[in-house]
């Protein structure tokens, strides 16, 4: 309930940290990423930069106490907010009740992430960072293509979705987002902007979904660039001598052969003889990392680590064939990718 009394936590009597005092008599919870805007210049331009046209059904994520919602429902046809914080709606249904907008605005109270969407033309919203990748992702996954999301993330995030290859900030969420959308940096954010202020700076970007989609089996490119990235900055002709990824590639490659020819012993053979450990369960192809670690090593590598192998020169073959043995991914492009995978399948080699 609004302007409800702030409960302490056992123990500890005289601290409230994760609750910050709001002069409208509401607390926020920094667990929820509450960071409400507080610049009303600030709203109006993230607002015009939006470019929301009065025929567009708008998808706002984490209204909160509506400063943005109010805009948008004013430069828009209609506003559906999903908000996981009763309170809030709460709140919002009280700013917004008997005002002309009021027959405008849906709010739909739940995790977004847990929420089917409904349709929109475009999404414009200030989320709680904490869900920046895996919301990014189920944008970008949803269906029909809207025309662009508008988002307010953490500086850092904002920067590795609109890298481009050598930037420091190129990583394979940058790629991932950028195979699904095209991403413009709009606005830059200073912390001072939010009430209570948040400890990092912020970005608006603007993410506009491609149109017809750049169609790739995912598993499959997941998989292929969680080992280009592996170490970004080796070259792919070091990355893929490495024995773990020899190893996981014949896997693939003996066991599409085998469903091919219905052969089901020589999986069995092809199980027993080989060691998968160091891929595991790490083949799982969420895309909700944030690309962060995408420098630190999950495949050991190392001269040691190599295998001579007829498969191996294969694989290498294929770097060859493409000119890109002594290529890096962190200066590759999504085109090069994109070519790179091609490359590798019409030889029969598999991420997945
Ligand atoms: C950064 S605040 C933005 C508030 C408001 N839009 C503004 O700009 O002033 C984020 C909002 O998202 C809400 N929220 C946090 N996690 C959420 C989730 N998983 N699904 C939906 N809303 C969420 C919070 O309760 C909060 O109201």
């Amino acid at each position: 309930m609004a302007g409800g009394k702030v409960k302490k936590e056992k123990g500890k009597p005289h601290q409230q940290q994760k609750h910050m005092p709001y002069q409208g008599g509401i607390s926020f919870h920094k667990s929820k990423g509450q960071h409400i805007l507080k610049n009303p210049l600030l709203v109006d331009s993230i607002v015009e930069k939006a470019g929301v046209k009065s025929t567009d059904v708008i998808l706002e994520i984490g209204p909160g106490t509506g400063n943005l919602t109010k805009k948008l429902l004013e430069a828009g046809k209609k506003v559906i907010a999903i908000e996981i914080d009763p309170r809030m709606v709460l709140e919002l249904q009280r700013r917004f009740q008997g005002t002309p907008h009021s027959n405008r605005l849906t709010v739909i109270q739940g995790d977004v992430l847990k929420t089917e969407l409904p349709y929109f033309d475009i999404c414009v919203a200030n989320i709680p960072y904490q869900i920046s990748s895996p919301l990014t992702f189920k944008l970008l996954k949803h269906e029909p293509a809207f025309r662009a999301a508008i988002i307010m993330f953490q500086r850092e995030f904002a920067m590795r979705l609109v890298a481009q290859p050598g930037d420091k900030l190129y990583c394979r969420l940058t790629v991932n987002t950028q195979l699904h959308a095209r991403v413009f940096h709009l606005l830059k954010v200073g912390r001072n902007n939010f009430r209570p202020p948040p400890k990092v700076d912020s970005s608006v970007v603007r993410i506009e979904p491609r149109k017809p989609r750049i169609e790739v089996k995912q598993k499959e490119w997941d998989g292929f660039l969680r080992i280009c990235f592996n170490r970004k900055n080796k070259t792919l002709g070091s990355i893929f001598r490495q024995k773990s990824v020899i190893s996981l590639l014949e896997k693939n490659y003996r066991t599409v052969r085998a469903l091919e020819l219905g052969q089901e012993d020589s999986l069995k053979e092809v199980d027993a003889k080989m060691d998968f450990s160091s891929f595991g369960d790490d083949q799982g192809m969420e895309m909700d990392d944030d690309g962060a670690d995408d420098d630190e090593m999950e495949v050991e590598d190392g001269e040691a680590d190599e295998v001579q192998s007829e498969f191996k020169d294969k694989v290498l073959g294929v770097l060859k064939e493409g000119d890109f043995e002594e290529k890096r991914s962190s200066k590759l492009t999504l085109q090069e990718f994109l070519y790179l995978l091609s490359l590798f399948n019409k030889a029969g080699i598999h991420f997945s």
